[in-house]
């Protein structure tokens, strides 16, 4: 497990990490969610040994982050590639390869299959598209067959058909071969599918637990019914009053905790439409900041 405890990181008087402290356990895949400014690179940077924290410890069982053993036991993609344009997607390969001990042919030759390399191993990196450099860069950081794979907004950019593309790649290795996934971004539906998530704004986490008990702690759902039933109507709205308005004299929008409370409403509504909309991740940094996470 990677634990860090107390993890502060500032620049000057300027605080962007402020005493953090997060678990990671293996086999996880944990999403780091924040707008932009926040101080998810920071955070990563400091867990993957390349930026030293202000203050606080970073532990891997008995290793420390700055050591070259935690470094074989971890993969990383950076926002920006750092391979060599200039050279073909096999050599940036094989150069980083070498710089592993005890990795079978095997594993290359999967991950080749499962990122669709093959077809571009003589390419220069250089020409490639986003999405090809991005499944390259992503197969690169699992060469070493790490324990934990850093991804630090791996999606940027690129457009919805690869960005699921890259996903269900990464979910169908990570089923198979059970590493820990770190991911910051954005992106709310890419955190959606975590086991649990850290929520952090201007260097603090606000809120952390699983996507379920996040929605269930700040988000309601929303009920609208349609009946032309006024009496069913007003008996609903009188009832729940504090959560409900009425959209027109037919209609009424309803704030609930979940979709039992509306299957309860929803039987005793003479309802002749509804529609119910589940809250989102959105939702729940609006809930907690007042702002919206892309704004
Ligand atoms: N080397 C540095 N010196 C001074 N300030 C820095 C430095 N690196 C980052 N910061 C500041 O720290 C804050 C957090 O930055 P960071 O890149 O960690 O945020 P982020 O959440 O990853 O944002 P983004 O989504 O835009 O990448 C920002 O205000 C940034 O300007």
């Amino acid at each position: 497990m990677l634990e860090a405890k107390s993890l502060s990181k500032r620049y000057g008087k300027n605080i962007v990490v402020n005493n953090v402290n997060l678990k990671i356990d293996s086999d996880k895949f944990i999403a780091i969610l924040g707008p932009n400014g926040a101080g998810k690179s920071t955070l990563i940077n400091m867990m993957i040994g390349l930026l030293e924290p202000s203050s606080g410890q970073i532990t891997y069982g008995n290793l420390k982050v700055n050591s070259s053993e935690y470094k074989q036991k971890i993969g990383v993609v950076f926002q920006d590639s750092i391979l060599d344009e200039k050279l073909s997607v096999k050599k940036n390969l094989l150069y980083r390869l070498q710089m592993y001990k005890n990795i079978d042919d095997s594993w290359f030759e999967d991950l080749l299959d499962e990122f669709m390399l093959r077809e571009l191993l003589n390419e220069n990196y250089g020409n490639l598209s986003g999405g090809q450099k991005r499944r390259v860069d992503i197969a690169r950081s699992l060469l070493n067959k790490p324990e934990i794979l850093f991804l630090d907004e791996p999606s940027t950019g690129l457009d919805i058909q690869n960005r699921k593309l890259i996903w269900d790649i990464l979910i169908k290795l990570k089923l198979k071969y059970k590493f820990s996934i770190v991911l910051t971004t954005h992106y709310l539906e890419e955190s959606e599918a975590a086991d649990f998530i850290y929520i952090i704004d201007k260097g603090n986490i606000i809120a952390s637990d699983s996507v379920g008990n996040l929605k269930n702690e700040y988000v309601k759902s929303i009920l609208t019914l349609k009946t032309k039933n006024h009496e069913s109507l007003n008996r609903i709205y009188e009832k729940y009053k504090a959560f409900s308005q009425k959209k027109d004299e037919d209609t009424l929008v309803i704030k609930l905790d979940g979709a039992r409370q509306a299957y309860k409403i929803l039987e005793d509504a003479d309802w002749i439409d509804f529609e119910f909309q589940k809250g989102t991740i959105d939702d729940i940094f609006l809930t907690l900041t007042g702002k919206e996470l892309r704004a």
